[in-house]
């Protein structure tokens, strides 16, 4: 079994925090392949971001095909209907995962995800999702995306900010609102006594599941069946990957 993890921003350090948080759910016989966008903003963190990083994440599934799953691994799921178009096995996004791994451990949970502008994305894959019951709130650390590896204040912060919420919502667990948080989930956890998610893991894991019962899209009939073709102009003018 083979699993591509895409972080579809331009960050190689923050891929190989994503790679580490994979491999550790990994089964022995599923191979993670993690890749790092070629192209787009170096950090996601607005709607504009989003939208910037959808090409280097379809590049990123064209380049690596024949994976038995495909995980976005950006918090805001970006570009998700368009990967499930090109890709030729089921993908998820890591809010999307996240949130329906949540959901069993408690009647809600809330999230915690990096600036204070991304709560609104974040607000909206919660209802998009059908998770709007389940959710007690979305907060926001104030710690900028590729901060997280460099500020040595992080976990303490992300700890805090956590805990805060848990308080706040009234809520029984966490899910963390950046792939790049991947690597404190389990310290998180242990030190405010709560299931903590990350979507990484949660990812890999529903992933394998999917693989493991012959899960796909594309189907021929399907909405997200290979796209027309049709001519691209300008910097997309070469941009083919279906
Ligand atoms: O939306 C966010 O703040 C988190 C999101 N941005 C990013 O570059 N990787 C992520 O997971």
């Amino acid at each position: 079994m083979r699993i591509c993890v895409i972080n579809p921003n331009t960050a190689a350090a923050m891929t190989e925090v994503i790679a580490a948080a994979a491999r550790s759910v990994a089964r022995p016989d599923c191979e993670i392949v993690a890749v790092t966008s070629t192209m787009g903003p170096e950090s996601i963190e607005s709607h504009y971001d989003e939208a910037l990083a959808v090409p280097g994440l379809l590049r990123a599934i064209a380049d690596n095909p024949g994976a038995d799953g495909y995980l976005v691994a950006c918090f805001g799921d970006p570009g998700l209907d368009a990967a499930r178009e090109v890709a030729d096995a089921p993908v998820l996004g890591i809010a999307e995962a996240a949130m329906h791994l949540a959901a069993p451990l408690g009647r809600t949970f809330s999230i915690v995800t990096t600036l204070d502008r991304t709560i609104g994305r974040a607000v909206d894959l919660v209802a998009h999702y059908g998770f709007a019951g389940q959710c007690g709130g979305v907060h926001a650390c104030d710690i900028p995306v590729l901060e997280l590896e460099t500020n040595p204040a992080t976990a303490d912060i992300l700890e805090k900010a956590c805990s805060e919420a848990l308080r706040t919502d009234g809520s029984d667990a966490i899910v963390l609102g950046c792939a790049g948080m991947a690597d404190l989930a389990q310290r998180i956890g242990a030190a405010i006594d709560a299931p903590v998610i990350d979507g990484v893991a949660a990812g890999v894991g529903m992933l394998a599941a999917l693989a493991a019962m012959g899960g796909r899209t594309g189907t021929a009939s399907g909405e997200f069946r290979a796209p027309p073709r049709k001519r691209y102009s300008g910097a997309l003018q070469d941009f083919e990957i279906s």
